[in-house]
């Protein structure tokens, strides 16, 4: 399978827990054929409640349901809630478990969010299942309509019947596209695209060539700001060449306070190109989200060195004047809730936060280059 552009697509984003929490509970509560769910990061909690009800539910009324864990990120879910499931006939299958080590890396992790309900809706952005994302935390999902759908059904159903998934035997009784591969609106050109580690780089390569090929604006939400050389450079030249350039990473209460300090390291080198940068300041932003000129790419992939290395990543590209358009307008509300980074101020810190910089940066340039 090749990432395809598909035309007639409806795709809305869903800010924030206040949109995407009701909009997921709905689309399970609705759900009459089969609801496929892939999710890195699932914990017990008073959300993975609300999505297990949900799921359990659906099961009882005869919706197929298939979940897709991955084996690493649901540690956190216990065994009475996995019993839940599987009691009410939620199959189950975990992406690389301990003992399937030898097929790979311990650190190939399935990073994918997928939610689809009946063939005909998914859902993908950086939302997981911990309480976190009941609204301590702030991320964006993509809602999405039409003939692309088929591509996320695709992609779910060739990594369930893969060898680096375990769990139960049963399958999706469907494959691949199961309704018109046409148009379904007057709306967006759309494609699925995923990556997988080093083997697999497309959103990365889709990334880069659009930013290389920017004619104005380029507006990148990224949550772990380790960027890799080609990453940097070419926003930089992007940024020299005259697009407007904006930068928004995640700042306050960051859940990784060893990455934020390595990601600030780029600061100084980006803004003197001319890039601006924000650190969203109300929460921990955990969104990954870019625009660039009428391009929009939504997902799980945080375009960092440890997506590239070792993930499996999925992202909604969108080519639609519309809908950048919007994509752009949250992005303002998500930099106006935001501190820009002053170059003047900047340049200035005190010793101990390079200091922090430095460490940081050795410590996760030495995680990186891990095999
Ligand atoms: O790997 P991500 O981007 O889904 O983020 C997960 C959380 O940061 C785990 O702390």
């Amino acid at each position: 399978m090749e990432p395809t552009w598909r035309e007639g697509n409806r795709i809305q984003l869903l800010p924030g827990a206040e949109h995407y929490v009701p909009a997921l509970l709905d689309a399970l509560g609705e759900a009459e054929e089969s609801i496929l769910f892939e999710q890195y990061l699932v914990a017990s909690g008073r959300f993975a409640s609300r999505v297990i009800s949900a799921l359990c539910d659906a099961s009882h009324r005869g919706v197929q349901v298939f979940v897709l864990f991955d084996a690493y990120g649901a540690k956190g879910l216990d065994k009475q809630d996995r019993q839940r499931l599987e009691q009410a006939g939620v199959v189950i299958r975990e992406f690389n478990p301990p003992l399937s080590f030898r097929r790979g890396s311990i650190f190939s992790r399935d990073h994918r969010k997928l939610l689809l309900v009946d063939s005909k809706v998914a859902f993908t952005g950086g939302f997981c299942i911990i309480d976190e994302f009941l609204g301590e935390w702030y991320d964006v999902v993509a809602r999405i309509e039409g003939p692309v759908v088929q591509d996320w059904l695709s992609l779910f159903i060739g990594l369930w019947q893969s060898q680096a998934t375990k769990g139960a035997e049963t399958a999706p009784t469907f494959e691949g596209a199961r309704y018109s591969l046409e148009p379904w609106f007057i709306g967006s050109f759309a494609r699925v695209i995923w990556g997988r580690g080093y083997r697999q780089q497309a959103i990365r390569f889709s990334l880069l060539q659009q930013i290389e090929s920017a004619q104005q604006t380029i507006c990148l939400c990224t949550p772990y700001f380790l960027p890799t050389p080609s990453l940097k450079r070419k926003l930089a030249a992007a940024a020299k060449r005259g697009v407007d350039v904006q930068l928004l990473v995640a700042g306050k209460g960051h859940d990784h306070p060893t990455i934020f300090h390595a990601g600030r390291r780029h600061y100084t080198f980006l803004m003197n190109a001319g890039v601006k940068i924000y650190e969203y300041s109300s929460r921990f932003i955990h969104a990954k989200y870019a625009a660039v000129d009428d391009w929009v790419t939504i997902g799980s992939c945080n375009f960092d060195h440890w997506s590239l290395r070792w993930n499996l990543e999925a992202n909604q590209e969108v080519q639609d004047v519309e809908f950048a358009d919007e994509t752009r307008r949250l992005f303002a509300q998500n930099i106006a809730a935001s501190e820009k980074i002053d170059p003047t101020e900047w340049a200035s810190r005190p010793h101990y936060q390079k200091l922090k910089e430095t460490m940081a940066g050795t410590l996760t340039a030495y995680l990186t280059r891990l095999r």
